[in-house]
């Protein structure tokens, strides 16, 4: 071995020449003056002894130097500021950080300062969320306060009326002027007994089959005494035989205790009216004018002209007369529009109202859920309530499992056994467990049970499984699921799926959905959260055990002895059957033969079968049955209610008709930009390409609403991607405006935003979207220039052409595509391109549209960057006032 020049040796050991002259000096005691001195051999293998190793060291710690000169772990930054390290991974996503994110990823300490920020922000936001929750729940518990109050003074006002002797003799004049301080809900509220109490006997006898029609024709105070209440009462029922007492409805109780007071009262009425016809005769004109009667009409929504005649006791001509007066011809047995014949009521001196269809049933509908149990248990007869079935919704990811957690869970169904398999698709299924309860599963897919049925008013499912792989974890559509579950406030059980598979990891999926505010029990949360296969079955038997505990703590009943009352799950037009549905009663017990009302349509049950086929007599609460003997196909979300008799049934429907009207109007008066301003509370959906844009607007809106004191703007979903239905669907539910970042809404949901007039903003710039919200909010929109959708043709085929560009080979799935419009290109729901078309051919032909259904050529201008399946949508700037 030779001898090695110190600079040299020193450079081995990262150290100066110098430096190592010494370490020599302290080693061996000579002098090295010169960086080309040559070190003997043995003094060299000294040194590789004595300092190698230091050297080593001290080079792990310059590498550990230079890392952290280029920053940190975020397993460490998570450890250093105590804070999970999901919520970093966040903020690195959220701050644009390009790349994959793990635990080691490390990140400038820059970057590190810029996380701090974000979770500081974060946690504020956090705070200030929770904050406003508690303010809204105890907006919400004072609103509750105060229905509870409204309903005490309805009962007061009910109990006033049933116990008021016969009002005073009060001037027409005098009443008119009392009208419109009337609380509007003593116009709902009005209760049957009251309207019903002083009709003739021989009114409601004959008009068994006509619609509720009242009138209350009271000529002079009369003592209550007079009215031998109790006696009647008791003679009434005695006449009952047991069963059909315990059958009566809430509205014939109503109709009786008008009968027992009226047969009480109408002898001594009729007696009294006699004697005062005598006295009024005798009275001079003026003073006759003075005790004009007080004469009260409560006019039913679908009245025909002979029914009004007869209500207001006057001929039918009189009553054509005033039609005709008002341009209207019609015959005695066309109905009227209800206002019109309120008009005619008051012109003969009436205080007349509307009364609203099923009024008892829409006062407790329009309640909170608690109240509305309430009240409903109070007029549920004591003991005839009976435990019902869960309905049960199944949401989820794509490919998460849920068809195949259903499967396995029909096959747990021990009916299955005995009466045979699930052999149709009727859209809902009850199955039994081995204990002998029933859970009803809806088969339809899982969102629809909050958007399509809910959008209508229905709140089928009492509990939503939420299922999520534990080999994927929290996708868009999970989050989604458990928007709409939150928004419909029904309770969430979560069944972690695929626990079978290699890279299952359950405590991912906990930690993942603790984010979205999905606590699991252990963790000191409310959510149940079940790990299971459903391929294998493992834990489902338990999954189901959780849903029936969730059942039991809802404390789910139902009355079977009542008239059925449901909700139309699924419909369509048969070729052999004609129009069927599928209905889920919810409470009641339908029979075949039974009429009934089902949205704008009516009919009789024909027939009606279950999952298996079998036909069925009767079906009670919980449980779903297919139905023949629609009249129209019924629309999915519609209630159901059993009628009478056939005559309510069409009318409902009819009266039902004339409401889609005033939904339409409704649907008119939904949230968008232009209205605004003066608005309270603002439901926003936002979708965005990526993470860093999401949570910018997201931050933006909460800064608005910061400034707008008495707005408060709740962003209720948001998400990556594309817009879907299921958005559109949800901002309709929730009267929601959608607004869109970089990304586009698919032709289903443009469809659907349409239908239900849902306002879509699409932006590319945040500042503009907050701009234009604050003006919207200003209600200072100036006029604009808005964009027309012309239509969208899907990229088939590419041709490169040499010199000229990229020419996409399309097809126009939609509308037309405009030459002289403008262009936005479209992959997977996010915008890449928007410009202007360059050329628009058919073979070869330059064209200037191209419609729906036809192959063309499109090339983009400045753009090549083409691939099959993109969307090229067309689209015109067109100018527009905003008001
Ligand atoms: N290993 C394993 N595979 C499962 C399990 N559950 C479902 N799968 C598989 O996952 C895939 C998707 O399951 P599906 O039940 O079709 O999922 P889905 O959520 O209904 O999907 P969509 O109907 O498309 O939304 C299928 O190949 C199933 O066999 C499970 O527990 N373990």
């Amino acid at each position: 071995m030779s001898k090695v020049k110190i600079s040299d040796l020193a450079k081995e050991f990262g150290m100066t020449w110098k430096q190592l002259a010494e370490e020599i000096h302290n080693l061996t005691g000579e002098t090295v003056k010169s960086p080309s001195t040559k070190i003997d051999e043995e003094v060299v293998s000294l040194l590789r002894d004595v300092l190698g190793e230091s050297t080593v060291l001290v080079e792990e710690e310059q590498e550990e130097k230079k890392e952290e000169k280029k920053g940190i772990k975020l397993w460490d930054l998570a450890h250093e500021i105590d804070v999970p390290i999901e919520d970093i991974k966040e903020g690195l996503k959220a701050l644009g950080f390009e790349g994959e994110i793990d635990s080691f990823t490390v990140v400038e300490e820059s970057i590190v300062e810029k996380i701090k920020e974000y979770l500081k922000e974060k946690e504020k936001r956090e705070e200030e969320k929770k904050k406003e929750e508690e303010k809204l729940k105890k907006e919400k518990e004072a609103e509750k306060e105060l229905k509870k109050k409204e309903i005490e003074r309805k009962k007061e006002f009910k109990a006033k009326l049933e116990e008021r002797p016969a009002p005073k003799v009060e001037k027409k004049e005098k009443i008119e002027a009392k009208r419109p301080e009337k609380p509007k809900t003593e116009k709902t509220v009005k209760p049957r007994e009251e309207k019903q109490k002083v009709e003739p006997v021989e009114k409601i006898e004959k008009k068994e089959e006509k619609p509720k029609k009242k009138i209350e024709k009271v000529e002079r105070p009369k003592p209550v005494e007079e009215k031998p209440k109790v006696e009647e009462k008791e003679g009434t029922r005695e006449k009952l035989p047991e069963k059909e007492k315990i059958k009566l409805s809430k509205e014939e109780k109503a109709e009786l205790e008008a009968l027992k007071k009226l047969m009480g009262a109408q002898p001594k009425k009729k007696k009294k009216k006699k004697k005062k016809e005598k006295e009024e005769a005798r009275k001079p004109e003026a003073e006759k004018k003075e005790e004009e009667e007080l004469k009260i009409a409560i006019i039913p929504e679908v009245i025909t002209v002979r029914e009004l005649a007869d209500l207001l006791n006057l001929p039918v001509n009189q009553i054509m007369a005033d039609l005709l007066q008002k341009g209207i011809l019609a015959t005695v047995n066309q109905t009227i529009d209800p206002e019109i014949a309120l008009q005619i009521a008051e012109e003969h001196g009436f205080l007349a109202e509307i009364q609203k269809e099923g009024e008892e049933v829409s006062i407790v509908e329009e309640l909170p859920e608690e109240e509305k149990a309430k009240i409903l248990e109070e007029e549920e007869e004591e003991g005839e309530l009976v435990e019902r079935p869960p309905v049960v919704t199944v949401m989820g990811h794509v490919d998460h499992g849920k068809t195949t957690l259903l499967d396995t869970i029909r096959k747990t169904d021990v009916a299955a056994r005995e009466k045979g398999g699930i052999t149709q698709h009727i859209g809902a299924y009850k199955i039994k467990l081995p204990n002998g309860k029933e859970i009803t599963f809806l088969d339809t897919p899982g969102h629809e049970a909050f958007t399509t049925l809910r959008a209508r008013g229905s709140k089928v499912a009492d509990i939503a499984v939420l299922v999520v792989a534990a080999d994927d974890g929290v996708k868009p559509q999970t989050v989604e699921a458990i928007n709409h579950a939150k928004n419909a406030g029904v309770p969430i059980i979560v069944a972690i799926n695929k626990i079978d598979k290699p890279g299952a990891d359950p405590e991912r999926v906990k930690r993942e959905l603790s984010q979205y505010g999905l606590i699991p029990e252990e963790w000191g949360g409310d959510t149940i959260m079940v790990p299971v296969s459903a391929k294998t079955g493992q834990n489902v038997e338990e999954l189901l055990e959780n849903i029936l505990l969730v059942a039991e703590i809802l404390d789910l009943k139902a009355n079977p002895n009542k008239p059925a009352v449901g909700t139309v799950i699924e419909s369509k037009l048969d070729p052999k059957k004609g129009a069927v549905a599928t209905i889920l009663i919810e409470n009641g017990t339908l029979h075949q033969g039974d009429y009934f009302v089902a949205g704008y349509t009516w009919g009789k049950v024909r027939a009606m079968f279950d999952e298996r086929g079998n036909q069925l007599k009767e079906a009670g609460p919980g449980t779903p049955v297919e139905i023949l003997g629609f009249n129209e196909v019924p629309q999915a979300g519609d209630k159901f209610i059993v009628k009478k008799t056939e005559r309510e049934a069409r009318q409902l429907a009819e009266l039902r008709k004339r409401k889609r009207e005033e939904e339409l109007l409704a649907k008119k008066a939904r949230l968008h930009f232009e209205n605004l301003a003066g608005q309270k509370e603002i439901n926003i959906i936002v979708k965005a390409d990526v993470q860093g844009s999401l949570e910018a607007i997201i931050k933006s809106l909460e800064e608005l609403s910061e400034k707008f004191e008495d707005v408060s703007i709740n962003v209720i979903h948001s998400g990556i991607g594309g817009i879907t239905e299921s958005d559109v669907m949800l901002a309709a539910a929730s009267n929601a405006i959608i607004l869109g970042f970089n990304v586009r809404p698919d032709a289903a949901a443009r469809k659907a935003a349409e239908e239900e007039n849902v306002d879509i903003r699409i932006y590319s710039i945040i500042y503009d979207l907050v701009e234009d919200m604050e003006k919207a909010l200003k209600g200072m929109l100036e006029p604009v220039e808005r964009e027309q959708f012309l239509g969208t043709c899907e990229v088939k085929q590419i041709f490169r052409i040499k010199g000229v560009g990229t020419v996409a080979g399309c097809l126009v799935t939609e509308g037309v595509i405009r030459r002289n419009a403008k262009a936005r290109l479209v992959r997977d729901g996010v915008v890449i391109y928007d410009g202007e078309i360059a050329s628009l051919k058919r073979f070869k032909e330059d064209v200037k549209e191209v419609a729906k259904g036809y192959e063309c050529g499109v090339m983009l201008k400045d753009f090549n960057d083409v691939k099959p399946g993109d969307i090229i949508e067309s689209y015109e700037i067109v100018q527009e006032r905003q008001e």
